[in-house]
């Protein structure tokens, strides 16, 4: 079988408070998407800085692609956690060189990679404007681009449609799609069920810091099945 993309075992990180993430499996195989759901403070942006080495865990284990995080190519990684990062007075293309740049990318292939990445986004009539100068959802769809134009093996994507309108959601989905058709594995947390379940094929469930469950993409009401799983754990707590 192949190795999956990325692997954690016995995930914990707790704060002072006692929320964050208390014993968590979680895996994401080649070609897989893994949606992550759950509600405000679940801990999805925790697990997934845990998974990319942002957090050091109290106890338990991550690999991607077999290699423990210190020795991970973080090249063949794409993420985006939290707010999209861009340099305020670079332009599009400027800050997509730099991530490709950060990527390990050759210099020969960047202008050709980039200029995919903004086509594929639809950011063409943005590309040569200041990051401060975009709308937050041109910043988002830039802060995707950089995520995915080096083609990762393994993509993170946390809320990715955050602020995006109903078109960047579809060029979302269809990037998100190609990608895993073509190998890569890929985490994304969401708050909308239904997006997640067009593309997923697994959806975890995550409530107070642990895995309860999971949802079937294909269930009938998968709205109602969530908040059964969450109801359920929140009343056996
Ligand atoms: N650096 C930190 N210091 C202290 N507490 C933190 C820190 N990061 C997260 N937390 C707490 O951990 C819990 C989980 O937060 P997290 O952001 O992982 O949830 P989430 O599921 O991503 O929520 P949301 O859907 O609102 O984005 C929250 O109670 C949060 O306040």
């Amino acid at each position: 079988m192949a190795e999956h993309a990325v692997d954690a075992r016995g995930l914990v990180r707790t704060f002072d408070d006692g929320t964050g993430i208390r014993g968590v499996d979680i895996w994401v195989a080649p070609g897989e998407i893994h949606a992550l759901v759950g509600l405000n403070g679940a801990g999805k942006s925790t697990l997934m800085r845990l998974l990319l080495g942002m957090l050091t865990p109290a106890d338990g284990t991550v690999t991607i692609a077999g290699q423990a995080l210190k020795h991970v190519d973080w090249a063949a990684v794409g993420h985006l956690v939290d707010y999209p990062l861009a340099y305020r007075e670079l332009t599009c293309r400027q800050n997509l060189a730099l991530g490709a740049r950060l990527h390990g990318v050759s210099p020969a292939k960047i202008p050709g990679m980039v200029a995919a990445a903004i086509a594929e986004l639809q950011l063409t009539q943005y590309a040569d404007r200041r990051a401060a100068k975009l709308s937050l959802g041109n910043k988002q769809r830039l802060g995707l681009a950089s995520a995915l134009q080096h083609d990762p093996r393994f993509i993170v994507l946390d809320e990715p449609t955050n602020s995006l309108d109903p078109s960047g959601v579809i060029l979302l989905r269809e990037a998100l799609l190609r990608r895993s058709d073509e190998g890569a594995a890929v985490l994304v947390s969401s708050h909308h069920l239904d997006e997640v379940a067009r593309i997923a094929g697994r959806i975890s469930v995550l409530n107070a810091g642990r895995v309860i469950g999971s949802l079937d993409p294909h269930g009938v009401d998968i709205e109602r099945a969530f908040f059964d799983l969450v109801h359920s754990d929140d009343v056996a707590a």
